[in-house]
């Protein structure tokens, strides 16, 4: 199995190189015009923003589904940590956190990652939902402490977020100061020649390459458990796959291997189970988003100016809660928060060239109603909340790379507004035959109707506020 897997992941590795080799050409040839290329979000930068922006656990009510690779694997859930039999003074972190009782991740994911003999896991969970707890917890008992070398290596596809997960288990061990984590992080440096004797390793892919294989700090023939967070980014092939592989390659057969993810596509899917040997899938099933209470509208008009028109002819009938407008460009986005201040509106900007703490501090400013217009672009299309939103505008329709309709987008964008029975709107602005054909391409997919709204039409807007 591990040969196959070996040679498996050197074919990919070569047609990674190659591939990549494309992808720079890519970007390159983009950075020359990056105002006019789509201002996507980066997975890596959202899941810290929300990691960083939320309160709490997100309690889900959802169904979870198992898939058992291993008929013979006992598969049951505890309703409580103790049912864990964790050691003692883990309990006592578990518990020192204010985690009174396992998430619906954690109830149904620990009791395999505890199990003796240890169980490959690949697992999806909503974010906020309690993975990264799961795992840390996991880790943390796998530890044996007699041992003074590295035998739990956990990757992350960013600095930020690999801290994040080392302050998650530093917490949950301060009971268990025998535990020792170090960071494999820029900035961190070991002199050549020493060897790491600390038990568990948290960190980004190049530093755990460099340290584990190039300069031998540590023996990767020895990890016992071995954890990959935003799997989907890590294992991706625009992602750290390179590296991932490199590292997965040198661990020994019998190594415990703990994917953890938000959301997987179906090739990461794929590919995961390809690395993985008789993994456990368990996955969370999503809260849907759903267009059922909004009212869906478009307006035609002859070009960017016209566009702008319809947004404040709107804003000034239509008492509206907040409003959040997407842009295609950062280019756009900005051209149109410099237009409205200019004529007194008071507008938020949150777009790719932020930093995190940038844009959660423009995000807590809207969440406070000191904006009441939020000007954005895809970095914000998912998974963020802001629950007095009750309008959103597609200055620019959602499209994919191929500049075809991209529905997913649309519902992400738009999904939002009209949560908890209230009603929301969606106003589509619509300049050329392209966007109309996006339009009604987004109208067949959902089997919902959009109607046309004159915005001339004073009478006609006020009716969509009521
Ligand atoms: N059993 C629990 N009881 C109470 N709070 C919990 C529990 N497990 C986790 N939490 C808290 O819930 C929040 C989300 O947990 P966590 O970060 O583990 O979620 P996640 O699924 O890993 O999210 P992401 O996908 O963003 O990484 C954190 O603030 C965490 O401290």
């Amino acid at each position: 199995m591990a040969k196959q897997w070996g040679q498996k992941a050197e074919e990919l590795e070569i047609t990674n190189r190659i591939s990549n080799m494309g992808m720079a050409k890519k970007d390159e040839s983009n950075s020359s015009d990056s105002d006019e290329v789509a201002d996507n979000a980066n997975r890596a930068d959202t899941s810290l923003l929300m990691k960083i922006i939320r309160q709490g656990l997100v309690e889900s009510k959802l169904d979870i589904e198992i898939q058992r690779k291993d008929p013979n694997s006992p598969l049951h859930s505890v309703k409580s940590f103790e049912a864990l039999h964790l050691k003692p003074n883990l309990l006592k972190g578990v518990y020192a956190m204010g985690f009174n009782a396992p998430s619906k991740i954690q109830e149904t994911a620990l009791p395999t990652l505890l199990a003796d003999p240890p169980q490959n896991m690949i697992a999806q969970s909503q974010s906020g939902t309690g993975k990264t707890a799961a795992f840390v917890l996991a880790m943390l008992s796998r530890v044996d402490t007699n041992k003074n070398y590295p035998q739990v290596l956990c990757l992350s596809p960013t600095y930020e977020l690999a801290i994040q997960t080392g302050e998650v288990a530093a917490k949950m061990a301060k009971y268990c100061p025998e535990i020792k984590l170090k960071y494999a992080v820029r900035g961190e440096e070991v002199a050549k020649g020493t060897a790491i004797t600390d038990h568990i390793i948290i960190g980004t892919p190049g530093k755990m390459l460099d340290w584990g294989l190039k300069f031998r700090l540590f023996d990767v023939g020895k990890i016992k458990v071995f954890v990959l967070d935003e799997a989907d980014v890590m294992i991706d092939r625009q992602g750290h796959q390179d590296q991932c592989i490199r590292i997965h390659k040198c661990l020994p057969s019998n190594c415990q291997m703990m994917f953890f993810s938000a959301t997987y596509d179906s090739a990461v899917m794929d590919f995961a189970e390809i690395i993985v040997p008789n993994p456990i899938i368990i996955r969370l099933l999503r809260e849907e988003e759903s267009l059922d209470n909004i009212k869906q509208y478009y307006v035609k008009c002859k070009n960017v100016e016209e566009k702008y028109r319809a947004i404040c002819n709107i804003y000034g009938v239509v008492t509206i809660g907040q409003a959040i407008i997407f842009c295609h460009t950062r280019k756009n986005a900005s051209w149109l928060s410099e237009k409205m201040s200019k004529d007194g509106h008071s507008v938020a900007v949150l777009s790719g060239d932020l930093t995190v703490e940038q844009r959660i501090a423009v995000l807590d400013r809207f969440r406070a109603g000191l904006e009441k217009v939020l000007i954005t672009t895809n970095v914000l299309s998912r998974g963020i909340d802001v629950e007095q939103v009750t309008l959103v505008v597609n200055f620019d329709m959602p499209m994919d790379m191929n500049r075809k309709a991209d529905c997913e987008t649309y519902l992400h964008r738009i999904g939002r507004t009209g949560r908890f029975g209230k009603a929301g709107i969606a106003i589509n602005l619509i300049d050329s035959s392209h966007s109309m054909e996006i339009c009604k391409t987004i109208e067949a997919h959902f089997g919902k109707k959009i109607q046309l709204l004159d915005i001339e039409d004073a009478d006609e807007i006020e009716k969509i506020g009521a």
